[in-house]
């Protein structure tokens, strides 16, 4: 049984007008991931799906749900899946693919029943989904961490060291809309994202992980002269929707997944603004 709950697109002009409440009820994503169930979020924009699958005491069967009026979930949808935990296993269509801790798999789509298994229930596997519609089928494919292309960026000075995992990525996977990557924060830098973009051809999530429990990473938001932030724990994501920023500055460093779809695939189609810019 596949858990899921719709979030409707909040307009820049109506967001200037959010409290803090209103913010995470609107864009913070705190229970993702939960034993033995696969737990989605519909959202509106560019009708991104961010869900967890966290098999424990079986399989987990990616069913399809009612928004998408489809007879099976990648009827007309693709998936990104990353693994946050141990060691796990997806079955799709009858062919098994290994994904261990921080590898990542790409499923297509046209493809009828997909699985999510742990290898060992002591330390279940925790993969994090990002789904996006699609117009075509491309083959399943797994981005093992060595296959990532690797941009290191940032510097110590400006707090912002940082090394990007582009994962499924063009010129690595075909897709038709959907990006993920992971972008880990060296020790002693904090910011990421820095500058600050937008992209108002995509929509964004952030996943944020390795967050020490005592710790949190502040994420910003918002369009560039109109900033919010909101405080994010460990394996907590956040929605940024097209006309948003999306950067953060942790407690400690860290690390995230981020994954995006909308109009095209190409990843440094950014506009950027330095620290003296924003607001
Ligand atoms: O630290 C970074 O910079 C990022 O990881 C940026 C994200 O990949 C992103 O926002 C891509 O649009
Ligand atoms: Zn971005």
């Amino acid at each position: 049984m596949v858990d899921y709950e719709v979030k409707y697109a909040v307009g820049h002009n109506e967001f200037k007008g959010f409290g803090t409440d209103a913010i995470r009820e609107h864009f913070q994503l705190t229970d993702l991931f939960v034993e033995d169930k696969i737990k989605l979020v519909y959202t509106h924009y560019d009708r991104f799906i961010v869900g967890a699958a966290v098999p424990v005491k079986g399989a987990l069967e990616l069913e399809s749900i009612d928004p998408l009026k489809a007879p099976y979930f990648l009827a007309r949808r693709e998936l990104g899946a990353i693994n946050v935990g141990g060691a796990g296993r997806v079955t799709v269509d009858g062919e098994v693919y290994e994904v261990g801790h921080k590898e990542a798999l790409y499923i297509g789509a046209g493809n009828e029943k997909v699985v999510f298994e742990s290898a060992d229930e002591t330390r279940p596997a925790e993969f994090y989904l990002n789904s996006a519609p699609a117009h075509a089928q491309y083959p399943v494919k797994k981005v093992g961490r060595d296959q990532a292309k690797v941009l290191e960026l940032g510097s110590k000075e400006t707090c912002n060291e940082r090394v990007i995992n582009q994962m499924i990525i063009n010129g690595i996977v075909d897709t038709c809309q959907l990006q993920m990557g992971m972008t880990c924060l060296q020790p002693g830098s904090i910011w990421n994202t820095m500058p600050v973009h937008q992209h108002d051809r995509r929509m964004e999530t952030y996943l944020y992980i390795d967050v020490p429990e005592d710790q949190a990473v502040c994420h910003f938001m918002g369009e560039p002269k109109e900033t919010r932030h909101v405080w994010m724990a460990n394996k907590q994501a956040v929605i940024s929707p097209a006309w948003s920023i999306h950067s953060g500055a942790g407690t400690a460093n860290y690390t995230f997944i981020w994954g995006m779809a909308g109009e095209n695939l190409d990843y440094d189609d950014m506009d950027k603004y330095g620290p003296a810019e924003i607001r």
